[in-house]
Protein backbone atom coordinates (compact mmCIF):
# COMPACT_ATOMS: atom_id res chain seq x y z
CA UNK A 1 0.00 0.00 0.00
CA UNK A 2 1.16 3.41 -1.18
CA UNK A 3 1.40 6.22 1.76
CA UNK A 4 3.21 9.38 0.84
CA UNK A 5 2.50 11.90 3.09
CA UNK A 6 4.90 14.21 3.10
CA UNK A 7 8.48 14.98 2.29
CA UNK A 8 10.24 14.45 5.18
CA UNK A 9 8.14 11.36 7.49
CA UNK A 10 10.43 8.59 8.16
CA UNK A 11 10.98 6.72 4.88
CA UNK A 12 10.02 3.15 5.28
CA UNK A 13 9.93 1.49 1.81
CA UNK A 14 11.47 3.02 -1.24
CA UNK A 15 11.63 1.81 -5.17
CA UNK A 16 15.35 2.34 -6.55
CA UNK A 17 16.59 0.74 -9.79
CA UNK A 18 20.43 -0.28 -9.76
CA UNK A 19 21.67 1.05 -13.03
CA UNK A 20 22.41 -1.68 -15.32
CA UNK A 21 23.71 -2.19 -19.24
CA UNK A 22 21.39 0.25 -20.35
CA UNK A 23 24.31 2.61 -18.68
CA UNK A 24 26.76 0.95 -21.49
CA UNK A 25 24.28 2.44 -24.61
CA UNK A 26 24.81 5.66 -23.71
CA UNK A 27 26.42 7.19 -26.92
CA UNK A 28 28.50 10.17 -26.66
CA UNK A 29 27.80 11.72 -29.79
CA UNK A 30 23.76 11.56 -28.98
CA UNK A 31 23.90 13.05 -25.29
CA UNK A 32 21.73 15.40 -25.58
CA UNK A 33 18.97 13.32 -26.69
CA UNK A 34 20.07 10.57 -23.92
CA UNK A 35 19.66 13.12 -21.52
CA UNK A 36 23.62 12.44 -20.29
CA UNK A 37 25.63 15.30 -19.70
CA UNK A 38 28.69 12.31 -20.29
CA UNK A 39 29.14 8.69 -20.95
CA UNK A 40 29.11 6.59 -17.31
CA UNK A 41 31.48 4.34 -16.20
CA UNK A 42 28.78 1.11 -15.49
CA UNK A 43 30.25 -0.60 -12.66
CA UNK A 44 31.47 2.43 -10.69
CA UNK A 45 27.89 3.68 -11.32
CA UNK A 46 27.02 0.38 -9.56
CA UNK A 47 28.76 0.96 -6.73
CA UNK A 48 27.95 4.33 -5.89
CA UNK A 49 24.39 2.91 -6.42
CA UNK A 50 24.73 -0.14 -4.33
CA UNK A 51 26.55 2.13 -1.24
CA UNK A 52 23.31 4.53 -1.67
CA UNK A 53 21.30 1.62 -0.93
CA UNK A 54 23.35 0.46 1.51
CA UNK A 55 23.12 3.60 3.54
CA UNK A 56 18.99 3.62 3.11
CA UNK A 57 19.13 0.20 4.44
CA UNK A 58 21.46 1.30 6.95
CA UNK A 59 18.53 3.75 8.29
CA UNK A 60 15.73 1.16 8.16
CA UNK A 61 14.63 1.60 4.79
CA UNK A 62 13.48 -1.54 2.61
CA UNK A 63 14.10 -1.17 -0.84
CA UNK A 64 12.00 -2.92 -3.47
CA UNK A 65 14.14 -2.64 -7.01
CA UNK A 66 11.95 -1.37 -10.14
CA UNK A 67 13.76 -4.48 -12.47
CA UNK A 68 12.69 -7.26 -10.04
CA UNK A 69 9.26 -6.01 -9.69
CA UNK A 70 9.19 -5.30 -13.43
CA UNK A 71 10.11 -8.83 -14.35
CA UNK A 72 7.76 -10.08 -11.37
CA UNK A 73 4.22 -8.69 -13.44
CA UNK A 74 5.87 -9.57 -17.04
CA UNK A 75 5.32 -13.52 -15.54
CA UNK A 76 2.22 -13.24 -16.73
CA UNK A 77 2.52 -13.57 -20.56
CA UNK A 78 -0.88 -11.81 -21.02
CA UNK A 79 0.42 -8.83 -19.26
CA UNK A 80 4.00 -9.10 -21.02
CA UNK A 81 2.27 -9.51 -24.70
CA UNK A 82 -0.17 -6.01 -23.72
CA UNK A 83 3.51 -4.42 -22.94
CA UNK A 84 5.29 -5.33 -25.86
CA UNK A 85 2.39 -3.66 -27.75
CA UNK A 86 2.05 -0.77 -26.11
CA UNK A 87 6.13 -0.63 -25.85
CA UNK A 88 6.66 -1.28 -29.26
CA UNK A 89 4.29 1.65 -30.01
CA UNK A 90 6.23 4.19 -28.54
CA UNK A 91 9.75 2.96 -29.59
CA UNK A 92 8.81 4.66 -32.90
CA UNK A 93 9.50 1.68 -35.50
CA UNK A 94 9.72 2.59 -38.61
CA UNK A 95 7.80 -0.44 -40.82
CA UNK A 96 4.92 -2.89 -39.59
CA UNK A 97 6.93 -5.72 -40.77
CA UNK A 98 9.85 -4.82 -38.33
CA UNK A 99 7.85 -3.75 -35.53
CA UNK A 100 5.95 -7.45 -35.91
CA UNK A 101 9.37 -9.05 -36.01
CA UNK A 102 10.34 -7.41 -32.70
CA UNK A 103 7.27 -8.08 -31.07
CA UNK A 104 7.47 -11.46 -31.89
CA UNK A 105 11.21 -11.55 -30.58
CA UNK A 106 10.41 -9.98 -27.37
CA UNK A 107 7.73 -12.26 -26.61
CA UNK A 108 10.03 -15.17 -27.61
CA UNK A 109 12.69 -13.65 -25.09
CA UNK A 110 13.56 -15.84 -21.61
CA UNK A 111 12.14 -13.60 -18.89
CA UNK A 112 15.53 -12.28 -17.84
CA UNK A 113 16.86 -11.71 -21.37
CA UNK A 114 13.40 -9.73 -22.29
CA UNK A 115 13.60 -7.79 -19.15
CA UNK A 116 17.40 -6.77 -19.79
CA UNK A 117 16.11 -6.02 -23.16
CA UNK A 118 13.47 -3.61 -22.34
CA UNK A 119 16.03 -1.92 -20.66
CA UNK A 120 19.01 -1.84 -23.33
CA UNK A 121 17.08 -1.69 -25.95
CA UNK A 122 17.71 -2.82 -29.41
CA UNK A 123 20.79 -2.13 -31.89
CA UNK A 124 20.30 -1.81 -35.58
CA UNK A 125 23.08 -4.09 -35.98
CA UNK A 126 21.86 -6.67 -33.47
CA UNK A 127 18.73 -7.87 -35.29
CA UNK A 128 17.93 -9.29 -37.87
CA UNK A 129 15.45 -7.09 -39.17
CA UNK A 130 14.62 -9.54 -42.43
CA UNK A 131 13.75 -8.30 -45.68
CA UNK A 132 10.96 -5.48 -44.35
CA UNK A 133 11.66 -1.98 -45.62
CA UNK A 134 12.29 -0.80 -41.76
CA UNK A 135 15.39 -2.65 -42.25
CA UNK A 136 16.80 -1.66 -44.95
CA UNK A 137 16.46 2.03 -44.90
CA UNK A 138 17.34 4.23 -42.16
CA UNK A 139 20.80 2.48 -41.81
CA UNK A 140 22.22 5.70 -39.75
CA UNK A 141 20.41 5.20 -36.55
CA UNK A 142 21.92 3.33 -33.93
CA UNK A 143 18.90 1.92 -32.33
CA UNK A 144 15.80 -0.04 -33.40
CA UNK A 145 14.20 0.21 -29.97
CA UNK A 146 15.82 3.09 -27.87
CA UNK A 147 17.37 2.14 -24.52
CA UNK A 148 16.16 3.52 -21.19
CA UNK A 149 19.37 4.90 -19.43
CA UNK A 150 17.64 7.27 -17.25
CA UNK A 151 15.59 4.63 -15.67
CA UNK A 152 17.48 4.34 -11.98
CA UNK A 153 15.82 7.89 -11.80
CA UNK A 154 13.03 6.32 -10.53
CA UNK A 155 11.54 9.80 -8.91
CA UNK A 156 10.31 10.78 -12.41
CA UNK A 157 8.04 8.27 -14.27
CA UNK A 158 5.55 8.13 -11.51
CA UNK A 159 4.52 9.70 -8.34
CA UNK A 160 3.16 8.42 -5.09
CA UNK A 161 0.65 11.15 -3.24
CA UNK A 162 -0.55 10.21 -0.21
CA UNK A 163 -1.97 6.75 -0.89
CA UNK A 164 -2.49 8.06 -4.90
CA UNK A 165 -0.37 7.10 -7.91
CA UNK A 166 0.06 9.28 -10.72
CA UNK A 167 1.67 7.52 -14.23
CA UNK A 168 3.83 10.66 -15.35
CA UNK A 169 3.81 12.19 -19.06
CA UNK A 170 7.23 12.59 -19.71
CA UNK A 171 8.08 15.70 -21.04
CA UNK A 172 11.09 14.08 -23.25
CA UNK A 173 10.63 11.77 -25.87
CA UNK A 174 14.04 9.44 -24.56
CA UNK A 175 11.59 9.35 -21.39
CA UNK A 176 8.37 8.56 -22.86
CA UNK A 177 8.54 4.57 -22.42
CA UNK A 178 9.67 4.22 -18.37
CA UNK A 179 5.91 4.56 -17.32
CA UNK A 180 4.46 1.57 -18.81
CA UNK A 181 7.09 -0.09 -17.13
CA UNK A 182 5.33 1.34 -13.84
CA UNK A 183 1.86 0.73 -14.94
CA UNK A 184 2.60 -3.20 -15.31
CA UNK A 185 3.92 -2.93 -12.49
CA UNK A 186 1.27 -1.14 -10.75
CA UNK A 187 -1.07 -3.50 -12.00
CA UNK A 188 0.57 -6.49 -10.72
CA UNK A 189 2.71 -5.73 -7.28
CA UNK A 190 0.97 -6.31 -3.88
CA UNK A 191 2.24 -2.56 -3.06
CA UNK A 192 0.67 -0.96 -5.33
CA UNK A 193 -2.77 -3.04 -6.72
CA UNK A 194 -5.09 -1.14 -3.87
CA UNK A 195 -4.09 2.22 -4.84
CA UNK A 196 -5.84 4.66 -7.26
CA UNK A 197 -4.09 5.14 -9.93
CA UNK A 198 -4.17 7.98 -12.39
CA UNK A 199 -2.59 7.50 -15.84
CA UNK A 200 -0.94 10.24 -17.59
CA UNK A 201 1.18 8.51 -19.83
CA UNK A 202 -1.87 6.71 -21.57
CA UNK A 203 -4.13 9.70 -21.12
CA UNK A 204 -4.46 11.62 -24.01
CA UNK A 205 -4.35 14.80 -21.63
CA UNK A 206 -1.59 16.81 -23.58
CA UNK A 207 0.28 17.95 -20.59
CA UNK A 208 3.40 16.47 -19.59
CA UNK A 209 4.27 15.74 -15.89
CA UNK A 210 7.04 14.23 -13.82
CA UNK A 211 7.87 13.19 -10.45
CA UNK A 212 10.62 15.44 -9.95
CA UNK A 213 8.49 17.82 -9.95
CA UNK A 214 6.22 17.54 -6.98
CA UNK A 215 7.10 17.79 -3.56
CA UNK A 216 4.42 16.39 -0.80
CA UNK A 217 4.83 19.16 1.92
CA UNK A 218 1.86 17.69 3.93
CA UNK A 219 -1.41 15.71 4.14
CA UNK A 220 -2.77 19.37 3.14
CA UNK A 221 -0.33 20.98 0.70
CA UNK A 222 1.68 20.13 -2.10
CA UNK A 223 4.08 22.20 -4.27
CA UNK A 224 4.72 21.54 -7.97
CA UNK A 225 7.22 22.93 -10.35
CA UNK A 226 5.96 24.64 -13.60
CA UNK A 227 8.52 23.24 -15.95
CA UNK A 228 10.06 22.30 -19.16
CA UNK A 229 8.48 19.31 -17.64
CA UNK A 230 5.03 19.77 -16.22
CA UNK A 231 2.65 22.01 -17.81
CA UNK A 232 0.07 23.87 -16.09
CA UNK A 233 -2.63 21.61 -17.53
CA UNK A 234 -1.17 19.09 -15.84
CA UNK A 235 -0.66 20.87 -12.19
CA UNK A 236 -4.63 21.92 -12.50
CA UNK A 237 -5.92 18.56 -13.24
CA UNK A 238 -3.63 16.93 -10.22
CA UNK A 239 -4.72 20.23 -8.12
CA UNK A 240 -8.43 19.12 -8.94
CA UNK A 241 -8.29 15.57 -7.71
CA UNK A 242 -6.39 16.26 -5.09
CA UNK A 243 -8.90 18.67 -3.54
CA UNK A 244 -11.37 16.12 -4.14
CA UNK A 245 -9.25 13.94 -1.29
CA UNK A 246 -9.19 16.95 0.96
CA UNK A 247 -5.83 18.31 -0.16
CA UNK A 248 -6.34 22.05 0.43
CA UNK A 249 -3.21 24.30 -1.76
CA UNK A 250 -1.26 23.48 -4.52
CA UNK A 251 1.68 26.16 -5.23
CA UNK A 252 2.79 25.80 -8.61
CA UNK A 253 6.31 27.37 -8.95
CA UNK A 254 6.78 28.73 -12.38
CA UNK A 255 10.68 28.26 -13.88
CA UNK A 256 12.17 28.80 -16.36
CA UNK A 257 12.06 26.40 -19.27
CA UNK A 258 15.52 24.56 -20.00
CA UNK A 259 17.75 22.08 -18.22
CA UNK A 260 19.74 24.78 -15.72
CA UNK A 261 16.21 23.86 -14.17
CA UNK A 262 14.93 20.71 -14.66
CA UNK A 263 12.93 20.24 -12.35
CA UNK A 264 11.49 21.61 -9.17
CA UNK A 265 13.34 18.77 -6.78
CA UNK A 266 16.46 19.90 -8.20
CA UNK A 267 15.99 23.60 -7.09
CA UNK A 268 14.23 23.10 -3.74
CA UNK A 269 14.08 19.56 -1.43
CA UNK A 270 12.62 19.80 2.22
CA UNK A 271 15.16 18.64 4.17
CA UNK A 272 13.09 19.63 8.04
CA UNK A 273 9.93 20.15 9.66
CA UNK A 274 11.17 23.81 9.04
CA UNK A 275 13.84 23.77 6.90
CA UNK A 276 14.28 23.33 2.68
CA UNK A 277 17.46 23.76 0.62
CA UNK A 278 16.29 26.02 -1.90
CA UNK A 279 18.11 27.47 -5.28
CA UNK A 280 19.52 30.96 -3.94
CA UNK A 281 19.08 32.44 -7.79
CA UNK A 282 15.73 31.74 -8.31
CA UNK A 283 13.81 32.62 -4.97
CA UNK A 284 12.62 36.76 -5.61
CA UNK A 285 13.06 35.68 -9.42
CA UNK A 286 10.48 33.41 -10.63
CA UNK A 287 6.74 33.12 -9.55
CA UNK A 288 4.97 31.07 -7.09
CA UNK A 289 0.87 30.72 -7.71
CA UNK A 290 -1.63 29.46 -5.22
CA UNK A 291 -4.21 26.87 -6.35
CA UNK A 292 -7.07 26.61 -4.13
CA UNK A 293 -10.09 24.40 -4.30
CA UNK A 294 -13.31 26.56 -6.01
CA UNK A 295 -16.89 25.56 -6.54
CA UNK A 296 -16.51 25.28 -10.27
CA UNK A 297 -12.71 23.57 -9.95
CA UNK A 298 -9.83 25.50 -8.90
CA UNK A 299 -9.20 29.02 -8.06
CA UNK A 300 -5.77 30.35 -8.44
CA UNK A 301 -3.88 33.04 -6.88
CA UNK A 302 -0.28 34.69 -7.86
CA UNK A 303 1.68 35.09 -4.16
CA UNK A 304 4.64 36.78 -5.36
CA UNK A 305 8.38 35.43 -5.41
CA UNK A 306 9.48 35.44 -1.94
CA UNK A 307 9.80 31.59 -1.37
CA UNK A 308 10.34 31.99 2.27
CA UNK A 309 6.98 34.07 2.70
CA UNK A 310 5.37 31.63 0.03
CA UNK A 311 6.97 27.97 1.70
CA UNK A 312 6.19 29.29 5.95
CA UNK A 313 2.69 30.31 4.48
CA UNK A 314 2.38 26.65 2.94
CA UNK A 315 3.39 25.18 5.92
CA UNK A 316 1.39 27.59 8.05
CA UNK A 317 4.46 28.80 10.60
CA UNK A 318 5.33 31.85 11.07
CA UNK A 319 8.90 31.12 9.11
CA UNK A 320 11.30 28.69 7.74
CA UNK A 321 14.70 28.05 7.40
CA UNK A 322 16.25 27.94 3.57
CA UNK A 323 19.86 26.82 2.95
CA UNK A 324 20.73 28.24 0.01
CA UNK A 325 22.71 25.60 -2.30
CA UNK A 326 26.32 26.62 -3.00
CA UNK A 327 25.49 29.64 -0.80
CA UNK A 328 24.92 31.72 -3.90
CA UNK A 329 28.75 31.58 -4.86
CA UNK A 330 29.13 33.13 -8.42
CA UNK A 331 30.89 30.08 -9.80
CA UNK A 332 30.69 27.58 -7.06
CA UNK A 333 27.55 28.07 -6.14
CA UNK A 334 26.43 27.25 -9.54
CA UNK A 335 28.17 24.43 -10.04
CA UNK A 336 26.88 23.57 -6.82
CA UNK A 337 23.17 23.63 -7.99
CA UNK A 338 24.20 21.86 -11.57
CA UNK A 339 25.80 18.84 -9.81
CA UNK A 340 22.35 17.97 -7.72
CA UNK A 341 23.64 19.89 -4.48
CA UNK A 342 20.14 20.47 -3.47
CA UNK A 343 18.98 16.91 -4.53
CA UNK A 344 19.03 15.28 -1.48
CA UNK A 345 16.59 12.66 -0.08
CA UNK A 346 15.62 12.96 3.16
CA UNK A 347 15.17 9.66 5.56
CA UNK A 348 13.75 11.78 8.38
CA UNK A 349 13.40 15.10 9.73
CA UNK A 350 16.60 16.61 10.07
CA UNK A 351 18.32 13.66 8.19
CA UNK A 352 19.28 13.55 4.28
CA UNK A 353 21.35 11.41 1.68
CA UNK A 354 23.16 12.90 -0.90
CA UNK A 355 26.19 13.16 -2.72
CA UNK A 356 29.60 14.12 -1.28
CA UNK A 357 30.74 16.26 -3.83
CA UNK A 358 29.01 19.65 -2.76
CA UNK A 359 31.17 20.95 -0.31
CA UNK A 360 29.88 24.47 0.43
CA UNK A 361 26.33 22.88 0.60
CA UNK A 362 27.39 20.17 3.20
CA UNK A 363 28.93 22.25 5.28
CA UNK A 364 25.64 24.59 5.23
CA UNK A 365 23.28 21.40 6.07
CA UNK A 366 26.17 20.87 8.81
CA UNK A 367 25.62 24.15 10.38
CA UNK A 368 21.86 24.28 9.92
CA UNK A 369 22.18 21.02 12.34
CA UNK A 370 20.93 18.64 9.39
CA UNK A 371 22.37 15.65 9.70
CA UNK A 372 24.02 14.36 6.67
CA UNK A 373 24.74 11.17 5.01
CA UNK A 374 27.19 11.02 2.45
CA UNK A 375 28.03 8.55 -1.32
CA UNK A 376 30.63 9.44 -4.37
CA UNK A 377 28.21 10.08 -7.35
CA UNK A 378 31.19 11.20 -9.64
CA UNK A 379 29.31 8.47 -12.41
CA UNK A 380 25.70 8.53 -11.36
CA UNK A 381 25.61 12.58 -11.42
CA UNK A 382 26.99 12.19 -15.45
CA UNK A 383 22.48 11.74 -15.80
CA UNK A 384 22.26 14.81 -13.92
CA UNK A 385 20.39 13.51 -10.94
CA UNK A 386 21.00 13.20 -7.57
CA UNK A 387 19.50 11.00 -4.16
CA UNK A 388 16.20 12.20 -4.86
CA UNK A 389 15.69 11.55 -8.01
CA UNK A 390 17.19 8.35 -7.92
CA UNK A 391 14.49 7.35 -5.44
CA UNK A 392 10.94 6.23 -5.79
CA UNK A 393 9.19 6.62 -1.84
CA UNK A 394 5.84 4.14 -1.45
CA UNK A 395 6.16 4.41 2.84
CA UNK A 396 6.91 7.26 4.66
CA UNK A 397 5.65 7.11 8.14
CA UNK A 398 3.37 10.04 9.68
CA UNK A 399 5.01 12.48 11.06
N1 LIG B 1 13.92 14.35 -10.55
C1 LIG B 1 15.00 14.67 -11.21
N2 LIG B 1 15.64 15.77 -10.89
N3 LIG B 1 15.42 13.88 -12.17
C2 LIG B 1 16.59 14.07 -12.95
C3 LIG B 1 16.51 13.32 -14.22
C4 LIG B 1 17.74 13.43 -15.07
C5 LIG B 1 17.56 12.81 -16.41
N4 LIG B 1 18.80 12.67 -17.09
C6 LIG B 1 16.60 13.62 -17.26
O1 LIG B 1 17.04 14.52 -17.94
O2 LIG B 1 15.43 13.39 -17.30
Amino acid sequence: MVQVNSEIGPLKKVMLHRPGNELKRVHPFHLQEMLFEDTPLLEKAQAEHDTFAGILRENGVEILYQEDMFAQAMKNESERSAFVEEFLDRSAIPSIGLRDRLAEYYNGLPLDEFVERVYTGVLKSEFDGGDSLGAVTYLDDLFLVNPLPNSYFTRDSSINIADDVILSHMGKPYRQREPLLMKYIHRAADEYRDNPTQDFCSMELPYGIEGGDVLILSDKVVCIGCTERTQPGAIEFVAANLFKKGFEAVYAFEMERGRNAMHLDGMLTMVDRDAFLFNPFLSGNVNVYKLTPASDGVRMQPVGSDWSKVLADALGESSVRLIPVGNGDEIQGFWEMWNLGGNVLTLAPGLVVCYDRNKITLDLLDKAGIEVRTFEGAELSRGRGGARCMSMPIIREAL
